[in-house]
């Protein structure tokens, strides 16, 4: 597969809060396509970074460009109709919905108009409703949520939320899929499946970016970045990055 350096670019990102530099020139490019890791222990800025790249938070330097644009200045919501769309470390559902419309909104940026006034009962926005029940019915069956579809989402196990909030985010289209921490609180087969069903998407060509210090759930990963306190200190495959000494060191303590 060719990778498109310019796909995505963090370049020279930056940010502090109050006094204390959090990121501090971090660079790194993601080729279309790719499934490309970053690591780093607790607080090292990982979320931080994903916050800057899809729009929760402005870099205090650096910018973010995203297929040759520069999307620094773009909202969370015109990155993801750019198709930048993320989870996270704690999946976000909608507890008093049903699974199926927690999956039905994420089809709301390809939509006309009023997703969420339909599904409260708006009669110009139900035909839209019925549309993104029905064609969330094949991401429920591929993330093995199609019993559960009339169940409310705050019934779900840990690991069925992240099968809905990942569900939810491939409804939104995604051109870069960003997942934050994503086998957290899934048991080892769940986090298995989770793995295996990302590299599917990856073999269908999406483009994945995913933080983690799970290192039996980043075999999925191509490439990785290690941060550390703020600045990447290690780029290259898995096992590059696992015989690094200055990772073995601060990473793996040995
Ligand atoms: N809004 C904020 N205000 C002040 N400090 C913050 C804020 N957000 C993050 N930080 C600090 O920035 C540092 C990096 O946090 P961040 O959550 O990005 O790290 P992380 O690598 O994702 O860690 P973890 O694995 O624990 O989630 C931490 O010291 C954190 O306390």
């Amino acid at each position: 597969m060719s990778h498109d350096a310019a796909f995505f670019a963090v370049e020279g990102v930056a940010r502090s809060f109050g006094g204390f530099q959090v990121l501090a020139d971090v660079s790194l490019a993601i080729g279309q396509g790719e499934v490309v890791g970053l690591l780093g222990p607790n607080g090292s800025g990982k979320t931080t970074l994903f916050n800057i790249a899809t729009g929760f938070l402005p870099p205090s330097a650096g910018a973010i460009r995203f297929r040759g644009r520069d999307i620094s200045v773009l909202s969370v919501q015109d990155r993801s109709r750019l198709g930048v769309v993320r989870t996270f470390q704690t999946p976000k559902v909608f507890e008093g919905l049903t699974v199926r419309d927690n999956v039905a909104l994420g089809f709301y940026r390809q939509m006309r108009a009023g997703l969420v006034e339909g599904l409260f009962g708006a009669p110009r926005a139900r035909r839209e409703v019925a549309d993104a029940r029905e064609a969330s019915e094949p991401l429920l069956a591929r993330f093995g949520l199609k019993d559960l579809a009339d169940t409310a989402a705050a019934r779900l196990t840990a690991g069925q939320r992240r099968n809905l909030e990942v569900a939810r985010a491939l409804a939104g289209a995604p051109r870069l899929l960003m997942l934050d921490e994503p086998s957290t609180g899934l048991t080892r087969d769940e986090a298995v499946a989770l793995g295996d069903m990302l590299l599917d998407l990856s073999a269908e060509g999406m483009t994945i970016f995913v933080v983690s210090h799970d290192m039996e759930f980043l075999r999925i990963v191509g490439r990785a970045h290690v941060l550390y306190f703020g600045r990447i200190i290690a780029s290259g495959t898995l096992a590059e990055i696992q015989a690094d000494p200055q990772v073995r060191q601060i990473y793996f303590g040995s």
